[in-house]
């Protein structure tokens, strides 16, 4: 099959290499000249383990990338993987998807014959239909359900393990209009995804486009609350000197509950639990509704970088001191240092005076952007050495192993936000929520 992915982020490129690899031909268009190349070059243009391997083998064949909107033209199904950004209230932008949707419709202007434009970005509940189509309609001067069809497919990998996210899903949704176009639409899209279910027994979820559009957001919110709930549970742990992780476990295995997503700790970060939270917040608040358990999620996630900062006070002042912070990217696994929970720890230290020195085994240049004046360090061992504390804000595996580095630390205070050093002799340790 002919299809093309406009956008080449972490979820175009992924989507168009994995599409690639299950045998379809692949054309993925960006704005950006550099990304392109390297997708051409064979090379990612992101970090996500495995997705090198399948650009380098399918670039040149069945995967293309262009900047030209043109090349769309010969596809049967054109997927919109483009920012969704939010704003400082909060609210959505859909700026991308706006002129995403205006470039694809001018080339369906041109075009004869059936073409599918499936929303994959994260959008809240009515864009496809009141943004995406009329934009589509208005550039290309077709109808939807005549002209052209429309779907809703949201994307539900996770950084870090993009690739396998993408090979083996645990659903699919497809959100597509009511009568004849949306079985057309639903035709299409099965036969997008056949190799992946041929592969992979993944639930299959067949609804109406607003319907796809709030079961990403709920499934993101879901998931952002479970963790401020456990977050919150551990810090009352921790006012009882209860360990958070042995009370997880426990409720863990109630089915009900289920046990993942309890790792207590400095909160959640990344490009999409934040905005996507904020971004429903603020579309239930514009339809007159609070949604005041998610903005209490929201509350307790600001606040646990802040308990972190607060443990390190009752044991050091570190106006004048090295301070390491072990983890830059927002979880391990990825270089993206998005909302990361480093950021506000790294601001809150340099409030207070102390000369911080960061080191994270793949996001480092990422935050010197973000923070060009702190030192950087190239191991954890160099980061503690002289150190007068360390604060842990991923959970890398690496870090699991460090136990001689910490001798070399001026005072060897860790407090971890990630449960992921153990305790020891020698070492003045403190864990968030145990
Ligand atoms: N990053 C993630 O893990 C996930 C993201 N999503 C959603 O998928 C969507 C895309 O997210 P990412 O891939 O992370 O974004 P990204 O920011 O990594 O990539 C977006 C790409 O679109 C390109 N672009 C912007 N405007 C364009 C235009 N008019 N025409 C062509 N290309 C254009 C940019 O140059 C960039 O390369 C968002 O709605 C996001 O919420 C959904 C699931 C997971
Ligand atoms: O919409 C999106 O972009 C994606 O957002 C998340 O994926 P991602 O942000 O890549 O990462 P997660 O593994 O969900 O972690 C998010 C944050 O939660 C934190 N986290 C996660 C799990 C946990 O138990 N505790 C915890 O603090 C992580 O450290 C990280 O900062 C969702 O898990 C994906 O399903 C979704 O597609």
């Amino acid at each position: 099959m002919q299809i093309s992915v406009i956008g080449s982020g972490y979820v175009g490129t992924t989507l168009a290499a994995v599409l690639a690899d299950a045998g379809h031909d692949l054309v993925n268009v960006d704005l950006d000249e550099e990304i392109v190349s390297q997708i051409n070059d064979g090379v990612a243009p992101i970090f996500e383990p495995g997705l090198d391997e399948l650009v380098a083998e399918h670039a040149g064949t069945q995967l293309r990338a262009t900047t030209d909107y043109d090349d769309i033209a010969d596809t049967d199904v054109t997927f919109l993987a483009l920012p969704t950004p939010t704003d400082d209230e909060g609210k959505i932008d859909l700026a991308a998807m706006r002129a995403g949707s205006r470039s694809v419709g001018e080339i369906l202007a041109e075009k004869d014959g059936d073409h599918l434009v499936v929303v994959k970005s994260t959008v809240v509940p009515t864009t496809t239909e009141e943004v995406v189509v009329p934009a589509v309609e208005e550039a290309s001067g077709k109808t939807a359900g005549e002209g052209f069809d429309v779907a809703m497919n949201p994307e539900f990998l996770r950084e870090g393990t993009a690739v396998y996210d993408c090979q083996e899903p645990d659903k699919i949704v497809l959100g597509v209009q009511d009568g004849a176009a949306g079985e057309r639409a639903l035709d299409t899209l099965h036969e997008v995804y056949e190799p992946i279910l041929a592969d992979h027994d993944a639930s299959v979820v067949e609804t109406g486009l607003r319907e796809a559009e709030m079961i990403k957001y709920a499934n993101n919110a879901f998931l952002a609350a479970k963790i401020s709930l456990i977050n919150e549970l551990g810090n009352i742990c921790k006012e009882y000197g209860v360990d958070a992780y042995e009370v997880a476990d426990a409720i863990g295995l109630d089915h009900r509950i289920g046990p993942h997503f309890l790792r207590s700790g400095v909160g959640w970060g990344g490009s999409c639990f934040p905005k996507d939270v904020a971004a429903i917040i603020h579309a239930a608040r514009e339809k007159g509704y609070a949604p005041e358990l998610l903005e209490a999620a929201v509350a307790v996630n600001e606040r646990q970088p802040q308990r972190l900062l607060g443990l390190l006070d009752t044991h050091t002042d570190v106006a004048g001191k090295r301070v390491a912070v072990l983890g830059l990217a927002f979880k391990p696994g990825t270089d993206d240092i998005r909302e990361s929970r480093a950021i506000p720890v790294i601001e809150g230290l340099i409030e207070r005076g102390a000369d911080v020195v960061g080191y994270d085994p793949v996001a480092t240049e990422n935050m010197r952007e973000h923070f060009p004046d702190i030192e950087y360090a190239d191991s954890a061992a160099a980061a503690l050495e002289g150190a007068h504390a360390a604060l842990v804000t991923t959970d890398w595996d690496e870090f699991e192993a460090l136990d001689g580095e910490f001798d070399a630390m001026a005072d060897p205070v860790v407090i971890d936000g990630r449960r992921v050093i153990e305790r020891r002799d020698g070492l003045t340790y403190e864990g968030i929520t145990w």
